[in-house]
């Protein structure tokens, strides 16, 4: 039988989520979702057919699924509104929200709540999601599989069997997308700067993003050798990945990931405090 899946919150992650998994075949009717502005609640009813409603407790009277995909920051408020009628209808609980961990949720909600932590990012609207997942004790095998199978209908599920791991999974596919949007924003710019028009420039980066990442996804070889396969000894790429390596863009990375990481540690500690 069909899930009854709610979203509470309706923005950018949750329709993400929820856009691609009609996309992929999941029944509209089997989705609602919640949020504060009832103007772009009816523009996601109208365009994607699911139920809308700006009442949470409404919203979860049937749902055998509870996504929480409101701001970390209002998410507290939000499970206390939640409480009594999550407490009275068990649903496994999913959170999307960065930083807040399945202790910190479970105790907002009243305790003995079967929560899965997520850390989603945005391309799911395109089935081409990456999440991590981390199940709380209460939560059992069937409903870990129920979790996989909602997810895998927008791109690709990772357990993790230690919730602080989710930090990394922040900090490499959580915000993931927004470097790579960056570095496309960055080739485009350099494009234009060597002389191209501005569209043609923006259509090279876009495809070429495109193309190396469909490439280093369907290969057998690794993307160190698929890079290694473009760079022609003492040619053009040769120099400009040496200048990558000399300007340090490895530690660029490393150090944007790691602020990344530690900003969701901080994040945990600002909200969880009471
Ligand atoms: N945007 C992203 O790339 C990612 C976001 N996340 C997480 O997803 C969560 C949501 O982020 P976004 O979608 O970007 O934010 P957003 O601002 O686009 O969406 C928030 C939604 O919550 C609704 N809302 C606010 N207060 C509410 C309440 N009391 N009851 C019901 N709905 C309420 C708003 O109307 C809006 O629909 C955050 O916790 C964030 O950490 C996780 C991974 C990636
Ligand atoms: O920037 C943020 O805090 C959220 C979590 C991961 C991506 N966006």
């Amino acid at each position: 039988m069909t899930s009854q899946v709610t979203f509470i919150g309706a923005g950018n992650m949750a329709s993400a989520i929820f856009g691609g998994m009609i996309e992929g075949g999941y029944p509209a009717a089997a989705i609602t979702a919640t949020g504060r502005d009832p103007q772009s609640l009816d523009a996601l009813a109208s365009r994607y057919g699911i139920q809308t409603t700006s009442d949470n407790d409404v919203a979860v009277e049937h749902a055998d699924v509870v996504v929480l995909a409101v701001k970390p920051q209002v998410m507290r408020e939000v499970c206390h509104e939640l409480r009594d009628s999550v407490q009275r209808q068990r649903p496994l609980i999913v959170s999307v929200a960065a930083g807040l961990s399945a202790e910190t949720l479970d105790n907002w909600l009243g305790g003995n709540m079967a929560v899965i932590r997520c850390m989603p990012n945005t391309p799911s609207l395109v089935g081409q999601g990456a999440a991590g997942l981390y199940a709380n004790a209460r939560v059992s095998e069937e409903q870990k599989r129920l979790a996989t199978s909602l997810l895998e209908t927008v791109g690709l599920v990772e357990w993790v069997a230690d919730e602080h791991l989710l930090e990394a999974v922040t900090a490499v596919s959580g915000s993931g997308p927004a470097y790579f949007f960056l570095i496309m924003e960055a080739l485009e710019d350099a494009g234009k700067k060597l002389g191209l028009p501005a569209d043609s420039a923006r259509r090279l980066a876009l495809q070429t993003a495109y193309g190396a990442a469909s490439m280093a996804r369907e290969s057998e070889f690794e993307p160190a050798e698929l890079r290694r396969r473009v760079t022609s000894p003492n040619g053009t790429t040769e120099r400009a990945i040496n200048s990558f390596e000399d300007d340090g863009l490895r530690q660029l990375f490393e150090h944007a990931t790691q602020a990344c990481a530690t900003r969701a540690r901080e994040l945990a500690d600002e909200l969880s405090r009471d």
